[in-house]
């Protein structure tokens, strides 16, 4: 029976030491709630730490015991470890760096970064304990982004989801950290590797491709061989939890006490944890730059802020928060009267009855983080909205924004634009709030907890059934040696070889990518067998194949088929083709070789190929897209079509393809073995012309309609070579 492993730096209780006795809490957080179904049952477990340092073997040993019977698996941390992997190198490297803080709060300090992967590998460690094959391990958060790989390297057959909660920075922030490989190679140990929000895919993903030069196609990364997907599911909320509680007697009781206080005053809330990711002072400051702006608001509204103690051990959080004192200090010194105060303040926490009192209570909800995650808040306040009415203020920099697009959207850094957007919404008429709110209900309805953790598992299973497909698909011992012994069985063979990408690697350029002694050595020893005939199948030049192979008794076709030499023949190309349609592509491809350094137009006798492989990283595939929307429906009308190839978008006549190419051989003659290796987009139509009992070979980890997939040109000729011992 397979299990699911939970990993995250805190487990879902919490430990508190009173009067030195241990007892557990139990924790109302959003992920405890969401994964509480799986982690509570069978034999599921959520391995964490506790949250604070426990001394003693003899007292580890007694909360473990406990922990047990609730399916939990404590890590304890000493003091050295909770100041250098949790505040050192979790809230003094990742968290700033990655919520765009580098500058003003990263600092890089080698035995920290030690530490950090000392710890990690603690997790592992016990995660190794009790994991099976079969098993399934959902990694969460910075703190463990090293965890995926460790539990990899372990080389068992487990699944590895990890699903990061705060932002991924743009690569231009990532790659500003001393270890930036070694983290992003441990989140690639994952199958799975989950954002909030798509921007953090791109973010990521762009990484990748800058930092490990790894190849992408999409969403999906192909590192060491093994193919790892990267996907946005924004998290959601226990909506139904919220709504119910707001029609609970009880919190009613407190709602009603809450208004009976602000009399008929508006209520602005907002409640964040202490950090300042969150905004909290440019918040203060344009809750004062409305009571400038509009005076007639004294008296008659309250800002009622919440402040969550937290990480009170680094330096810059509490600095912050003397910061916070002293501005509220000063916004109520300036304005309050002998009745009324602008701000009312709270630096602690609050239990969940009283949170859905407020957020009941309140007119304004006010969420204007500089940088955030996603941020559970607005959406505990929408969700706790049964009225329909309220309004949200919402930073475009939180994750909630890309979801919740009905709230009045800001810039955290417009003070003035905050503060307009208060007013705005204080003024604003209950059809207009209703219309919005309930909109964003829906939305939090429907991307609940349950569907975030529903929609993760089963992609993970997903993902996991393509890398065993492709693994079972992957030429290698039963499959290599049937695929041999068929060959050395049959009398009468046609095969059928890809040029670049599948019998050699590719090159910075055209010439570079040439073929070398080994390769000459095979071709002459497979087309000697005259049980074989042998076409090479290219998108290249026929002069470039004759130059090269042309004293072969090999089959040649170039440019896709659009010229053929039969052994023994001469070359000869397809007729009624026409090439004066270049004049007009030409003008249109030669705009993008002046915009794109480092492109370039190879023009052939039936088709202009337009080259990318030696621009910018990401700007060249960019283009390529820009260009193939540009030529679009231009190409219609001209019988032309677009071929985008490996860093090559090609134009050519629409009749020309290697698939009929490949047809004018293999119907011509009873073969009992067809067998083809191809690497690329264009070599797909070669695949599917083929009969169903053809060999078809995929080089690399695209999706194909060929059967079979081998990773690369080494491998293609390995294969080869043992045809022909
Ligand atoms: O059909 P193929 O034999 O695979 O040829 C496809 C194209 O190959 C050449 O371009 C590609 O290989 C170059 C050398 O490694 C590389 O620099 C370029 O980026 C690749 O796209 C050739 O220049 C094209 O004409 C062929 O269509
Ligand atoms: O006194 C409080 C105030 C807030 N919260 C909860 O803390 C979470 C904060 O999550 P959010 O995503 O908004 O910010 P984060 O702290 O994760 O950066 C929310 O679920 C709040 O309900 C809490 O448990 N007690
Ligand atoms: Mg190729």
């Amino acid at each position: 029976m397979s299990k699911t492993i939970i990993a995250a730096n805190r487990l879902p209780v919490k430990i508190v030491n009173d009067t030195g006795e241990f007892k557990l809490h139990t924790s109302e957080g959003g992920l405890a709630t969401g994964l509480g179904s799986i982690y509570k049952s069978k034999d599921n477990v959520w391995i964490g730490w506790p949250g604070l340092e426990v001394e003693g073997e003899e007292q580890q040993q007694k909360i473990t015991e406990e922990l047990r019977e609730q399916n939990l698996l404590p890590v304890f941390l000493d003091k050295d470890e909770i100041t250098r992997f949790y505040e050192g190198f979790s809230n003094e490297v990742l968290w700033p760096v990655f919520h765009y803080y580098a500058s003003t709060y990263a600092h890089y300090e080698q035995q920290n970064w030690e530490c950090y992967k000392e710890v990690n590998q603690k997790f592992c460690d016990q995660i190794l304990k009790i994991a099976q094959p079969g098993d399934m391990v959902w990694v969460h958060d910075y703190q463990l982004l090293l965890l995926p790989k460790m539990i990899r390297d372990a080389q068992r057959d487990i699944s590895i989801g990890f699903f990061l909660h705060i932002p991924f920075p743009s690569h231009e922030m990532f790659r500003l950290i001393p270890w930036r490989k070694q983290l992003l190679e441990g989140m690639l140990g994952a199958d799975l590797i989950g954002f909030h929000t798509f921007d953090d895919v791109r973010h990521f993903l762009s990484s990748v491709t800058r930092v490990l030069a790894l190849q992408t196609s999409a969403n999906v990364i192909t590192n060491n061989r093994r193919v790892v997907v990267a996907e946005s599911f924004p998290m959601g909320i226990d909506d139904k939890k919220y709504a119910s509680l707001a029609t609970d007697a009880a919190v009613k009781k407190e709602v009603a006490a809450i208004c009976k206080t602000f009399n008929r005053q508006k209520l602005i809330l907002s409640i964040d944890r202490l950090d300042y990711s969150k905004g909290i002072l440019q918040r203060l400051r344009a809750f004062e730059q409305l009571l400038i702006s509009h005076p007639e608001l004294l008296t008659h509204i309250t800002f009622y802020m919440i402040v969550v103690p937290s990480r009170d051990q680094v330096a810059q959080y509490k600095e912050l928060r003397d910061q916070i004192d002293k501005k509220v200090g000063n916004i109520n010194a300036r304005y309050r009267t002998l009745e009324w105060s602008p701000i009312q303040y709270f630096y602690r926490s609050f239990p969940i009855e009283t949170l859905s009192a407020l957020y009941s209570a309140a007119d304004v909800c006010l969420v204007t983080p500089m940088r955030d995650g996603m941020n559970l808040v607005s959406k505990e306040y929408v969700a706790s909205r049964v009225n329909n009415d309220g309004v949200l203020i919402l930073s475009e920099m939180a994750g909630a924004s890309k979801e919740l697009i009905d709230a009045i959207i800001v810039n955290p850094n417009n003070e003035y634009e905050v503060s307009e957007a208060m007013f705005v919404a204080l003024n604003m008429p209950l059809a207009e709030q209703k219309r919005r709110m309930t909109l964003m209900r829906n939305n939090v309805g429907k991307f609940n907890i349950g569907h975030w953790v529903k929609i993760f598992k089963e992609r993970l299973d997903e993902v996991k059934q393509m890398q065993r497909s492709l693994l079972t698909r992957h030429v290698q011992n039963g499959t290599r040696q049937s695929i041999i012994n068929r060959y050395r069985k049959t009398e009468k063979r046609l095969v059928f070889l890809d040029y670049d990408g599948t019998l050699v690697d590719f090159a910075p350029s055209a010439e570079e990518a040439k073929p070398d002694k080994d390769l000459f050595d095979l071709l002459e020893a497979l087309s000697a067998d005259e049980k074989n005939d042998v076409v090479i199948i290219s998108g290249r030049k026929h002069e470039n194949l004759e130059k090269w192979f042309g004293h072969l008794p090999i089959n040649l076709v170039a440019e896709h088929g659009a010229w053929l030499k039969h052994v023994g023949k001469h070359w000869h190309k397809l007729g009624g083709m026409s090439s004066t349609w270049k004049t007009e592509i030409s003008p249109i491809l030669e705009t993008f070789v002046d915009r794109t350094p480092g492109t370039f137009i190879e023009e052939k006798t039936f088709s202009l190929a337009w080259h990318y492989r030696q621009s910018q990283s990401g700007l060249g595939e960019m283009r390529a897209n820009e260009l193939m929307n540009t030529l679009k429906y231009l190409v219609a009308d001209k019988g032309l079509q677009l071929l985008p190839g490996n860093k090559v978008v090609e134009v050519k006549n629409m009749e020309i393809n290697k698939g009929k190419a490949a047809l004018t051989f293999s119907e011509n003659e009873d073969y009992d073995l067809i067998i083809a290796f191809g690497d690329d987009y264009t070599d797909e139509d070669i695949f599917k012309s083929l009969p169903d009992n053809a060999v078809t070979i995929k080089v690399g980890s695209n999706i194909s309609a060929a059967k079979f997939y081998l990773h690369n040109p080494a491998e293609v000729r390995g294969l080869l070579h043992s045809f022909v011992v």
